[in-house]
């Protein structure tokens, strides 16, 4: 076990070239995401009436009457005592200051929302978006360290799956303010809470979030998209749990479904839904597909989704298979799935075979064989006195004549140059 985690955290370290997994160490790699969740306490304090704790929320959500909160089972069940909404928020509460850590599409699409509900923005990345930034009204810094110093309240985390950790471990944690909250936005959820708890100072406030939608599909609004969040770990009746609403509220107010969910169901859903499309996507595009004058609607689905799987990273995909301990289970579904759908498929045909051999049933809709004819021969086969000759029905029978049609309509070829297979099948 204790080899297994050196590879696990040599899988998600530093370098991004992770060494080739043989396949049946795989479900190992899967059981260490699950098991290595000491002390998880993966929590919601709050929950079961969102909105009664946070009255300037309503106000919005009444503006949108369509908005529906879903509350999860695991939200239900908590047993957090309730908190008076007036400790949870407060109209005075000052703008919160988030620090972004990578800063490319995803961060940028989210930091664009930030600041629309009013919140500054300071970000660092590995690639240099200074410019980006100063059109944009956000500080951009050049390293982490010199981040850090502005002391944000919320370090949010939008490095790729594959990039977290080492991100993670290079955050000078000691210039934080001591109740700092870490948020991160990976299509994956038990791997950063994992790591945040194992990572930060436990006084750092803790919320694990995936936004369902990306620079694509969340272009032209976020309105119903659903939002799922678990705050992992977040000081009740605190400053920090004050900023954790307000943190929330950015997405609550952009129109999101706000979902509460445990890290380990949102990966249990995640990888039979988000997984599944990225997989279907990434097979498809090994198909070439492409637009043809009769699209039908259902065709046009598969072309749009080919092209929105395949344009996003390869690492991506990767990192929801390797990072979510659910998604070889979804793997192999699919592979029965397709073994079940071509057994109908072939089974059916097998079975028409069968019976025309077996019980020379004729086919409907073929023409009957002259009524002298006793025994009709199937309609697949060579008649019967072709046969004699024949090792194998696939072999047709010798010609009387180079160029003589048979009696099937199919002219004959010289001897010599039959040879077994698919294309010497008499064809009709
Ligand atoms: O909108 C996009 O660009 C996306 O690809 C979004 C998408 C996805 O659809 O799988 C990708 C990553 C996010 O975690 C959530 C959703």
């Amino acid at each position: 076990m204790a080899a297994l985690l050196n590879f696990s955290s040599h899988c998600t370290s530093s370098s991004q070239t992770h060494p080739i997994l043989p396949t049946n160490s795989i479900p190992e790699i899967s059981k260490i995401f699950t098991n290595n969740l000491t002390t998880s306490s993966s929590s919601s304090s709050s929950s079961s009436n969102f909105s009664k704790k946070f009255p300037k929320l309503k106000l919005t959500r009444s503006a949108h009457p369509l908005r529906k909160t879903y509350i999860s089972n695991h939200a239900l069940k908590s047993s957090q005592p309730s908190i008076s909404p007036e400790k949870i928020t407060s109209q005075e509460d000052e703008p919160l200051r988030i620090g972004i850590v990578g800063f490319g599409n995803f961060g940028q699409f989210i930091a664009k929302a930030i600041k629309r509900q009013g919140h500054s923005v300071v970000a660092t990345s590995r690639s240099d978006y200074s410019e980006y930034c100063q059109q944009n009204g956000i500080e951009f810094f050049g390293n982490i360290d010199a981040m850090c110093e502005e002391q944000p309240d919320v370090i949010l985390v939008c490095s790729s799956i594959l990039s977290t950790e080492t991100v993670l471990r290079s955050i000078p944690i000691h210039k934080l303010k001591s109740d700092t909250i870490f948020a991160d936005v990976l299509s994956v959820k038990q791997f950063p809470r994992n790591l945040f708890l194992e990572v930060l100072p436990s006084d750092f406030g803790i919320i694990c979030t995936h936004p369902m939608f990306g620079p694509e599909s969340g272009k032209n609004g976020w309105d119903a998209l659903p939002f799922v969040y678990d705050k992992v770990r977040i000081a009740e009746k605190t400053a920090q749990e004050r900023k954790c609403a307000q943190f929330l509220s950015i997405f609550e107010e952009e129109g999101c479904r706000m979902v509460e969910m445990s890290c380990e169901e949102h990966d249990r859903h995640a990888a039979g839904s988000q997984f599944i499309t990225h997989t279907i996507g990434r097979i498809l595009s090994h198909l070439d597909l492409e637009s043809t004058p009769i699209n039908t609607k259902g065709y046009e689905t598969l072309l749009q989704l080919t092209e929105n799987t395949v344009s996003d990273s390869f690492d991506l995909y990767y990192g929801l298979f390797m990072y979510n301990v659910n998604a070889t289970e979804q793997i192999e579904n699919l592979d029965r799935a397709f073994e079940t759908v071509k057994q109908k498929l072939f089974g059916r045909l097998h079975d028409i075979l069968r019976k025309q051999i077996v019980e020379r049933v004729p086919l409907q809709g073929v023409p009957q064989p002259k009524s002298r004819e006793v025994n009709p021969t199937p309609y697949f086969l060579p008649n019967n006195e072709k046969m004699k000759d024949l090792s194998s029905f696939a072999m047709p029978p010798p010609p009387t004549s180079p160029t003589q049609e048979n009696n099937d309509g199919v002219a004959s070829q010289p001897k010599e140059s039959l040879k077994p297979g698919r294309d010497n099948l008499v064809k009709h």
